[in-house]
């Protein structure tokens, strides 16, 4: 298979589209040589070193793959036989034996990123990248691991110069934190966000084409501070600090889930943003968690899975942020454009959807239910929780997670009865009334809508932005905002800055496309950027 190119040779505006007609190759590739339609999964190659406890390196790294729905193979590096107290010792992978497992996985495998962890000696630098000039990938993200937050040495200062001569050249993103932004820097202290900037362009001239300084050590910072730089703008990424002895192993997270993210197509800002998010979720989650005796422990990498089977769908505990982008099906789209329902539905979680509601006003009983079936089982796998509009009857045989009701369906507290108090009920409103009986009658969340003009929906009355933050205002639910809205919209709906507006949900910009995944990875990145601060 032709490799592609390394994606600082894309353009950023080009790279979701071009991967998404590389993978549509791919997919033709497949297709033609085996007669079985098979759907390829973006794959990060994690190199980097065991951590006996699970929570930093490869066991990191594999989680953080599987929390983000991305393949994840492993060159290990090193064994640390390491808990919560600290690291006991360090066993390195002899770098002939390293450089046999990163040929068996990449002259096999179709690798879209390399991420690199504990590289221990600068031999194994040295294979690592002739097989990455062998093998090139989309792109390479270093995180220069030389310190654990124990104060351990995981690997030596013999190590930086080879880093800087052979790795940060070939680098998409470098992830140092501030004991390896300094060792890179000859020992430059670092104990400010002014001195975080600086030595973001400082590193950034070694070669990476774009480097994350991270702040989770910075001592007095309020926030939890990241710099990002990609060579001419310097961003200040924030999120509130977690008060929890979990955070162990935050780094490794951090680059793997940026390596996800780029692997599904998202550009580099967009990844670091939504990886900065996911880390800060993950650390709320756990941050009451209990495992082992020392001052640092691991975090719960799959909460958002767990939490699915525990809170929403068993326990009856709707979780808002499921908002964030809302796909609603439409099956007069998908024939339009010639897939089925489920390959639609797969694009659209693959692409970042956060839930998904089957919408479908013709199709026979017996067809819906089964299409929602195979539906559910593609959004449980990736987290996704599955809704059915209107149609109870066909939410109860498919024990979907809940049911989206209009003004004209049956009344939502009737809904409520015959579902149980664990489902999610979902009622669409236009008015400020209509909001507070939603919540009278049990309902879960509100859809506010239209925001604007849409084909979607027949004499639909559009309520605009005025009539959202009424909305928005009054209601005791969270909110999704619906009708007309599209990637060059999104921003300015979240942009009213109502807390309780979570999300939108999206038709035609999903379904109404060639490339579903690449419409819903891009309307994501858009709702991560207006949704996350920086300056
Ligand atoms: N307590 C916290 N609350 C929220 N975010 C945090 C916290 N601690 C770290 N982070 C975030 O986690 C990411 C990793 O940062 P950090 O500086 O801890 O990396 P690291 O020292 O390489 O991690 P580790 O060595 O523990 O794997 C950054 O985005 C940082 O802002
Ligand atoms: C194996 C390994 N890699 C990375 C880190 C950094 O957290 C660690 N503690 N252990
Ligand atoms: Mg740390």
């Amino acid at each position: 298979m032709v490799p592609l190119p390394l994606i600082s040779q894309i353009p950023k505006f080009n790279q979701v589209s071009r991967f998404c007609m590389a993978m549509k190759k791919q997919e033709e590739m497949v297709v033609a040589s085996s007669d079985r339609y098979e759907t390829r999964i973006p794959h990060v190659l994690s190199v980097a070193g065991s951590d006996s406890g699970a929570g930093a390196g490869i066991q990191a790294d594999l989680k953080t793959c599987a929390a983000r729905g991305v393949y994840c193979s492993t060159v290990i590096t090193a064994i640390t036989a390491q808990n919560t107290v600290g690291v006991q010792d360090v066993n390195i992978v002899p770098e002939g034996f390293v450089s046999k497992q990163l040929k068996s996985v990449l002259s096999d495998m179709q690798v879209d990123v390399v991420k690199t962890g504990m590289l221990p000696s600068t031999g194994i630098v040295q294979v690592l990248h002739q097989c990455l000039k062998e093998f090139p990938v989309r792109a390479l993200v270093v995180d220069p691991v030389m310190v654990s937050t124990s104060g351990d040495v995981l690997a030596g200062p013999t190590i930086i110069s080879v880093l800087q001569e052979e790795l940060l050249p070939m680098a998409d993103l470098v992830t140092p934190n501030l004991k390896e932004a300094s060792a890179l820097l000859g020992g430059m202290p670092l104990k400010t966000i002014s001195d975080m900037r600086h030595a973001a362009t400082l590193i950034h001239q070694m070669g990476s084409k774009n480097v994350l300084v991270k702040g989770g050590d910075l001592p007095d910072s309020l926030d939890a501070v990241d710099i990002f730089f990609d060579g001419k703008d310097l961003h200040e990424l924030r999120s509130s600090r977690i008060k929890s002895r979990n955070t162990h192993g935050t780094g490794c997270s951090l680059a793997s889930c940026i390596s996800a993210e780029l692997a599904k197509g998202s550009s580099m800002f967009s990844a670091v943003k939504a990886s900065k998010q996911f880390i800060e979720r993950a650390l709320r989650y756990s941050k009451d968690i209990n495992i082992g005796h020392g001052p640092q422990g691991p975090f719960d990498h799959l909460c958002r899975l767990k939490s699915r089977e525990q809170s929403s769908y068993s326990q009856g505990c709707f979780n808002p942020t499921d908002l964030f982008l809302y796909a609603v099906t439409d099956s007069g789209m998908n024939e339009r454009w010639d897939r089925s329902i489920t390959d639609a539905v797969k694009a659209a979680v693959e692409g970042g959807a956060t839930i998904v509601q089957i919408r479908e006003k013709d199709a026979k009983t017996r067809d819906f239910l089964e299409v929602a079936k195979s539906c559910i089982k593609i959004c449980h796998a990736h987290g996704v929780p599955l809704l059915i509009n209107d149609r109870i009857d066909i939410a109860l045989a498919c024990d979907a997670d809940g049911v989206h009701v209009g003004q004209s369906d049956i009344p939502a507290h009737e809904v409520r009865r015959l579902l149980g108090p664990n489902k999610v009920i979902g009622v669409s409103c236009k008015t400020m009334e209509q909001a507070e009986q939603a919540w009278i009658d049990g309902a879960d969340y509100i859809g506010c809508g239209g925001v604007y003009p849409t084909n979607t929906k027949a004499n639909n009355l559009t309520v605009g932005i005025d009539g959202l933050k009424r909305v928005c205002l009054a209601s005791k639910l969270p909110v999704v905002a619906i009708g007309g809205i599209n990637h060059t919209n999104a921003a300015a709906v979240m942009g009213i800055g109502i807390p309780n507006l979570r999300g939108v949900a999206v038709v035609s910009a999903l379904f109404d496309r060639q490339c579903v995944l690449e419409a819903a990875s891009k309307l994501h990145a858009t709702l991560v950027e207006a949704t996350t601060s920086n300056v």
